[in-house]
């Protein structure tokens, strides 16, 4: 359940998801595509919102991790091209006909027992693959290119399926070196060369490829993290333009009080004040996604610093404040308060991960309310 009833919240700026995508198309070699990569509930961010204003932006198509996510975008009234990335069971081929879902191949076995399955399950809309081309992410693709030629072949001949795109993943594209990415790219390009043709689309980059390898080939890019207004590198490689974070979480004080030198904070009191102290309470916790490893984090109040003492709870943390402040003070936990700002790589920082896991982590819970 939402708790929208607790003053717990995130605030998605649809704006400047609007702007980082707005920045983006603007410098693409021109005829390329940026395709939204609105997976996993928009990175956390809200797959249906994320969507709205990237199209504002100047996205031309989505990109989705599932059948079902595409399902739910096409059910929201979304007209655009949509690619799913990950693999589609055969028995489920009728709904990517059905809501007109494009889908990777990255087999010829899988295309043998699509057409085993369409003899008993004919459908109406032609089937739009992208074959993908493992040129070194290990994950999904073809490996060999004369795997990746005869399934073109084969498709070239079919009526039920449309040969729409072929595509690979960079596994390092948000590097500094860039020997791996090298090697990658030179694969993909002859991989393209073996083919007869190319399809519509020819796609190779997530937003680290489209910041920094620009000689990246294709006429599309899958756009995700930078969308959201995050670094893809964390702090490794320099923004070539500035990028607008989308997301912040705040909160408020729920009770404030004064404590008495040696009182115990939290579960197996692993915090004891060393002195009397202001103590805040922050109705949030380790169900919301707000991990037990923040402790020792601070979060922003009136533009102060303060640390998270005594172990996250499931659902409240506790903080030390500077002085007393009134029940119902906003608490910032990522974001901007008063000149002083909380990055989501600061907190993925403190959980040793990334700051992808961090937005895609943030559980249902937590309402996410929407400014534009
Ligand atoms: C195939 C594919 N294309 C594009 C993207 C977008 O990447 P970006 O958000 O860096 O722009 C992803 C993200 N996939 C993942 C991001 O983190 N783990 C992943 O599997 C992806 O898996």
């Amino acid at each position: 359940v939402v708790s929208i009833h607790r003053p717990t919240k995130a605030i998605i700026d649809l704006k400047a998801i609007k702007e980082n995508v707005e920045n983006e198309v603007a410098r693409l070699p021109k005829a390329t595509d940026l395709f939204a990569v609105v997976k996993a509930n928009g990175y956390g961010h809200g797959a249906i919102e994320t969507a709205t204003a990237a199209l504002e932006g100047g996205a031309s198509g989505f990109c989705v991790a599932t059948v079902d996510e595409g399902i739910e975008l096409r059910e929201a009234g979304f007209s655009e091209p949509i690619l799913v990335l990950g693999i589609v069971s055969v028995a489920d081929i009728g709904l990517l006909s059905y809501y007109n879902l494009s889908f990777p191949v990255s087999t010829n076995e899988w295309l043998q027992e699509a057409a085993a399955f369409l003899q008993k399950n004919p459908v109406t809309n032609p089937l739009k693959v992208h074959l993908k081309v493992d040129t070194g992410m290990g994950r999904i693709g073809f490996i060999s290119n004369e795997e990746l030629l005869s399934a073109v072949k084969w498709l070239q001949e079919q009526s039920l399926f449309t040969w729409e795109g072929v595509f690979t993943h960079f596994a390092t594209a948000d590097q500094a070196d860039d020997t791996y990415w090298q090697e990658q790219n030179q694969r993909f390009q002859t991989a393209l060369a073996c083919l007869p043709e190319l399809p519509r689309y020819v796609h190779a980059g997530n937003s680290a490829t489209a910041l920094w390898h620009a000689e990246a080939v294709g006429n599309m890019v899958r756009y995700g993290i930078a969308m959201y207004g995050l670094n893809p590198s964390g702090t490794a490689l320099p923004e070539t333009y500035p990028l607008k974070p989308a997301l912040s979480l705040v909160s408020e004080l729920v009770q404030v009080k004064l404590l008495e030198k040696g009182a115990g904070i939290g579960y197996g009191e692993t915090y004891i004040t060393p002195q009397a102290e202001w103590i805040g309470t922050v109705p949030i916790g380790y169900a919301d996604g707000w991990l037990r490893k923040m402790q020792g984090f601070s979060l922003l109040v009136a533009g102060e610093y303060c640390e998270i003492v005594g172990r996250v709870c499931m659902d409240q943390l506790m903080i030390r404040l500077p002085r007393s402040f009134p029940a119902g003070t906003k608490v910032t936990l990522i974001g901007e308060d008063n000149g002083q700002c909380i990055t989501m790589q600061k907190v993925a920082e403190q959980l040793e991960t990334i700051h992808y896991e961090v937005a895609c982590t943030l559980s249902a819970r937590v309402p996410r309310e929407y400014k534009s």
